[in-house]
């Protein structure tokens, strides 16, 4: 253990990545004055960038030093594509560059998950105590599901006309409007309003809960810098984590804890330190000239992701969509100034629309490969009851998207789209490491639509989707055609061709989980029990999403929340009552 001279590298708590889950864990732990934190995190603090405050800004933190930058192989599903996996890389990670969408998913998803703990009435109340919710009088929301009380200030999104359209469409095409059932989760077939982590015109970010109102003496953040690997020491009782050997601007150094450590790299960083640690697939471990000192092989295995397809659509009516606002002549310039000035305007919020959740039984039911597909009692093929959706729905207000989507309406043109995104996907990817070298990315290979299934239902699903737009009441009649003009989407009719958009097409929406995932004892590829500990090690969790075992129906920036939470509330089950005067039972 550390000794006189590095006390003051010496701390109870060391998170290694100060990201969505990461700041969480954190900023819970430091309610108890008697707690020394020190948060680790690669990139730089948030505080001073501007893209991170300004929601709609979301899309210039990528391709430079606040994004990972991290490009998947060819993958053989997606026509052997390459897919840029943009990540944040600065205090508050990936929640200071996301689409800022409160999608909680259904109970159900976390009852899947079998584990003590973790059902979903116990993990919906862990990410409502994230959030401090500010209605809005036109909205219907659910007051029993939002919190009132944490430091993730959310409210809903004011819709632009095109958006009410589309919802009207929606509603025709037999997907009844229920406001807040992405908040309930109650809905598997419905439109709705989706809340958004922005309020006031500022995003709020993880990073609010150890900074601003939630500034704490006993938390120490130490940004530009980078997790190498975990310190593990060989005791009498097995092996334990003692500190991080980190890479800072000045060179390389160590930092040791007291009691834990706790790695919240996200889904393709957390397990890239276990495996530099020397926890994981020994195989792989050694392919790198690493030690294997647990030999766990789900480390970086069942990546999950969601895969969306994003369909654009021109209407020659002005005034519905919001293009006019950033893509036509200096108006880019003027939503900026507003933003700068008043905190309002185009740039205030994320310029996605309506959703819908949708089961897909009825569309699927004559398919051959839905049909004949094995199934457990009371579930579809894809391991969904009826309370599950199968697909989401999202729209965007304008055109836009990842950086690919780089066909602009200039010369007065309008465009949005509607996206299709695949849910309880069958396909898994896998987190290996290129190297031990700390500074280099992981390979994330995502491996997308290597299951069939998956690609049943994603090209029905956009079937259903260019219905809505082209068929739908609100929208049938301001359809010009597919955007861009070239495209002709518009016109498909046949599930069939869909397949070879959605294979050109398909991209992330950014939810990587299920890396280092929590299992059951007898489960091989779990890499965690569910107090979220790894397997073999003491004093050492992971809490981020890469702890999923399967994907929710939803978005994943909530579940990071609720898992922060849910990772403090079991660690503060070590201490013994505060009152009574220590931290001291473990
Ligand atoms: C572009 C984009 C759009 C999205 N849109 C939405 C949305 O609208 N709604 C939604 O619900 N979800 C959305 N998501 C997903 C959601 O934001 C993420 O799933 C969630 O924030 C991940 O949380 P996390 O704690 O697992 O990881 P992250 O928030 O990514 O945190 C990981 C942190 O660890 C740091 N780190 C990693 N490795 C190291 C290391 N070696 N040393 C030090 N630090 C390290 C990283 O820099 C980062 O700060 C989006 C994500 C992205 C990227």
């Amino acid at each position: 253990m550390a000794g006189k001279a590095e006390d003051r590298n010496l701390y109870d708590y060391i998170i290694c990545g100060g990201g969505t889950s990461g700041c969480v864990v954190a900023g819970r732990l430091a309610e108890n004055p008697q707690v020394r934190i020190l948060v680790i995190e690669a990139g730089q603090h948030s505080k001073g960038l501007e893209s991170v405050h300004m929601a709609g800004a979301w899309s210039t933190n990528f391709d430079k030093e606040t994004d990972w930058n991290i490009v998947t192989p060819p993958m053989s599903g997606v026509n052997s594509r390459q897919v840029k996996l943009s990540r944040g890389r600065f205090l508050g990670g990936s929640s200071g560059c996301n689409g800022t969408l409160c999608i909680r998913g259904s109970k159900q998803d976390y009852d899947d998950w079998g584990l003590d703990g973790w059902s979903g009435q116990e993990f919906f109340e862990c990410m409502r105590k994230a959030e401090n919710f500010h209605s809005k009088p036109w909205f219907i929301a659910n007051d029993d599901y939002h919190g009132h009380s944490g430091p993730l200030h959310v409210e809903p999104h004011d819709l632009a006309p095109i958006s009410d359209l589309i919802m009207e469409s929606f509603v025709s095409q037999g997907l009844p409007l229920d406001h807040d059932m992405f908040t309930t989760g109650e809905t598997p077939h419905g439109c709705g309003h989706v809340p958004r982590t922005v309020h006031k015109g500022i995003r709020t970010t993880s990073g609010d809960f150890i900074t601003n109102g939630y500034l704490r003496s006993n938390v120490t953040v130490m940004t530009d810098t980078t997790v190498n690997k975990i310190l593990l020491r060989e005791t009498s009782v097995g092996l334990k984590a003692e500190g991080v050997a980190v890479i800072t601007p000045e060179g390389s150094k160590s930092v040791y804890a007291k009691r834990e450590v706790i790695v919240s790299g996200g889904a393709y960083c957390s397990p890239a330190i276990l495996m530099r640690s020397g926890i994981g697939p020994k195989e792989e471990l050694s392919k790198h000239g690493i030690e294997c000192k647990v030999d766990l092989p789900g480390v970086g295995q069942n990546l999950l992701d969601h895969m969306i397809v994003f369909m654009f659509y021109e209407t020659e009516k002005p005034g519905l969509t919001n293009d006019y606002l950033v893509h036509h002549d200096d108006s880019f310039k003027k939503s900026y100034a507003l933003w700068k000035e008043k905190r309002e305007g185009f740039l205030s919020t994320f310029p996605f629309g309506c959703f819908a959740f949708a089961r897909l039984d009825d569309r699927l039911k004559d398919e051959p490969l839905w049909k004949d597909a094995p199934r457990e009692p009371g579930r579809d093929p894809m391991g969904l009851t009826p309370k599950q959706p199968n697909i989401e729905f999202f729209t965007t207000e304008c055109y836009g998207g990842p950086k690919q989507y780089d066909q602009y309406p200039i010369d007065h043109k309008h465009a949005f789209s509607i996206i299709a995104e695949l849910f309880s996907p069958r396909s898994r990817g896998s987190v290996t490491l290129s190297s031990k070298d700390p500074l280099e990315n992981p390979i994330v290979d995502c491996n997308y639509l290597s299951d069939p299934l998956d690609l049943l239902v994603i090209t029905e699903a956009c079937r259903f989707a260019n219905e809505i737009i082209t068929k739908g009441a609100g929208t049938k009649d301001i359809v010009k055609g597919s955007w861009p003009p070239n495209l002709t989407h518009h016109t498909y009719t046949t599930r069939e061709e869909w397949i070879p958009y959605v294979q050109e097409h398909g991209t992330t929406c950014y939810h990587a989980a299920g890396t280092c995932a929590m299992g059951k004892d007898d489960n091989p590829l779990a890499v965690l029990d569910n107090k979220l500990r790894v397997r073999g090690v003491s004093g050492l969790r992971v809490a981020d999403c890469s702890v999923m075992p399967t994907l929710h129906g939803g978005h994943t920036q909530m579940p990071a929340y609720g898992i922060g939470e849910k990772c403090a509330d079991i660690i503060k089950e070590t201490w013994v009552a505060p009152q009574l005067g220590g931290l001291s039972k473990l």
